[in-house]
């Protein structure tokens, strides 16, 4: 396998299952990443490391996953020229609200692109660190306009099943 070009930071083991998703998506366009369990709270040095380095290691893209306040994206869009994508997870008494809100009213000059809560909005961070990879690689580019037209067809079946089972 190739060097990981994104890396897939989650403040707690309790994210994983939401963060498979982007696993997923990165596994199926051929991305390879990296994943850990490393918190701007609770283990800020290692998370600290992993940032730093990251870009000296040919990460692209960071993608960061945390609930309730979610600080681990600011802080480690604090710490590198990345770009960071951030996901929150729900869960706590806000079910991920509190974290959408901790990661998207981010302090200008501090840029997150933050996606929607939970299993749709990891889904989406794969998807867009797709994209921005495909900026410098032609061969994913041409996978993410075969993704999306796949996507179009799915729709246009399920519009011919509805209208069939209207005209019953
Ligand atoms: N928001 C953060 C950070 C951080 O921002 O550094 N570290 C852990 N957490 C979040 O706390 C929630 C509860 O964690 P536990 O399930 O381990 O108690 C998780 O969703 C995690 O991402």
């Amino acid at each position: 396998m190739s060097n990981p070009t994104v890396l897939i930071l989650m403040g707690s083991d309790s994210d994983l299952t939401t963060m498979e998703e982007t696993a997923r998506v990165l596994t199926e366009f051929g991305v390879p990443y990296e994943m850990h369990v490393s918190s701007a709270h609770r283990s800020p040095a290692k998370t600290s490391k992993l940032t730093r380095e990251a870009e000296g290691r040919g990460i692209q893209v960071i993608i960061a996953a945390a609930g309730m306040a979610a600080h681990l994206a600011g802080v480690v869009a604090a710490e590198t020229p990345l770009p960071v994508i951030a996901v929150p997870m729900p869960g706590g008494a806000l079910n991920g609200v509190d974290a959408l809100y901790a990661m998207v009213q981010m302090p200008g000059g501090m840029p997150v692109a933050t996606m929607a809560i939970g299993k749709a909005g990891a889904k989406n961070a794969g998807l867009l660190a797709v994209q921005m990879l495909s900026l410098a690689c032609p061969e994913l580019r041409t996978k993410f306009v075969a993704y999306k037209t796949r996507m179009a067809e799915e729709v246009e079946e399920k519009d011919q099943a509805l209208q069939a089972a209207l005209q019953k």
